[in-house]
């Protein structure tokens, strides 16, 4: 995919071209710092270890609101040919997870799963964007060329739809909008409020949504000279999905971060990766096939140090020539997990970018 967009509520940057290319957070922020580029864009990895994919763009295109196609371009037909793990593997996964929950091993950890879509006709990642931007309820969307990660990564892009904030810095201010804790939607109404309101009041729910919030509590405050973090949650929605959610501001200690050294030193948050944070690294390196750029973080900075980056869920990434694209979607598990739930959980957060390939579900 040429370029780079991330789609949010109020703005959307759009870029093309690429000036210099860089696999490291270091020659990144680097080049920034020097001013020979005026904007780095792109995507982090879900393992700090593996390399990035980041791009100091030709052009940028900066819009007010979302991102709003030209026209919504008809996808092929695609079909789902496997999943990474199977789903019984995914619950057997999550079945020790929760007895090394249960021993003390580990507070939270994410579990995730893949599903592989082949496609009869290439599908243009500028396409499958346009149909999430379009389905998502505030227009979030984001596409990425993985190219500048080399290797495997090369030709092939990321796009997805994720409604999480990781951070947003303007000037001396950082806003975060951490989410943890899920339920599903429904057609009904009454039923979709009641599911919303037992989600708020799951003390499972909220257990798993604090541990994420203290994580970014602990790592803002040694560079903030302000900090509020709500004591309770509030819910979200998106089409698939009810969500606990926590708006979190701060105000910068000078010198100020940048954008990107605040993505460096957020992610992954114990929303995609867990607590104790060493442990649950070394728990899905441990259990999960790879997991590339889902679960890791896109977006931008500028030399100024401000930019906006969001956690990389609700994607997939899309191969070179088209024809195969992978999904992810994880969920918390802790001590009380229940592994169909947690299928299931997966299963429901998979929909945002099946739902946009015309398929209609997974097991
Ligand atoms: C890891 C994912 O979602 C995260 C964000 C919101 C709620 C989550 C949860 O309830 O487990 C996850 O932490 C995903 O969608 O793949």
């Amino acid at each position: 995919m040429n370029g780079f967009l991330l789609s949010r509520a109020d703005r959307t940057l759009r870029t093309s071209g690429s000036r210099d290319q860089y696999r490291g957070i270091d020659a990144a922020a680097e080049a920034l710092a020097r001013c020979t580029v005026p904007l780095v864009v792109g995507a982090l990895p879900f393992d700090p270890a593996g390399p990035a994919a980041l791009t100091a763009p030709e052009t940028a295109h900066r819009s007010a609101g979302p991102w709003r196609p030209d026209s919504l371009p008809a996808l092929p037909t695609v079909r789902i040919t496997g999943e990474l793990p199977t789903p019984d593997e995914h619950r057997a996964r999550v079945a020790r997870l929760v007895a090394r929950l249960r021993a003390g091993e580990l507070d939270k950890v994410v579990a995730a799963r893949s599903v592989v879509v082949e496609a009869s006709e290439p599908v243009r990642p500028w396409s499958l964007l346009a149909r999430l931007v379009a389905q998502d309820p505030v227009g979030n969307g984001f596409g990425v060329d993985l190219s500048p990660a080399g290797g495997e990564y090369v030709g092939r892009a990321l796009v997805g739809a994720s409604p999480e904030l990781l951070l947003r810095r303007t000037g001396r201010e950082v806003v975060c909008f951490p989410l943890a804790g899920t339920a599903p939607r429904h057609t009904d109404p009454a039923a979709d409020s009641a599911e919303g309101d037992r989600l708020l009041a799951s003390g499972k729910n909220r257990a798993e949504h604090a541990f994420v919030t203290d994580w970014i509590r602990d790592a803002l405050a040694p560079v903030c000279t302000e900090l509020t973090v709500p004591d309770a949650p509030r819910l979200v929605s998106t089409r698939q999905v009810w969500h606990l959610a926590t708006p979190i501001s701060g105000v910068l200690r000078e010198p100020a971060p940048t954008a990107l050294e605040l993505a460096r030193l957020l992610h992954p948050t114990p929303a995609v990766g867990g607590t104790p944070f060493a442990a649950a690294l070394a728990a899905i390196r441990e259990t999960e096939e790879p997991r590339g750029f889902y679960g890791g973080a896109v977006g931008w900075c500028d030399a100024d140090g401000d930019g906006e980056w969001v956690v990389a869920i609700r994607c997939a990434e899309v191969d070179a020539d088209g024809l195969r694209l992978r999904a992810w979607a994880g969920g918390g598990i802790v001590a009380e997990s229940d592994p169909d739930a947690e299928l299931a959980e997966t299963s429901t957060k998979l929909g945002t970018l099946l739902g946009a390939l015309g398929v209609s579900g997974t097991s």
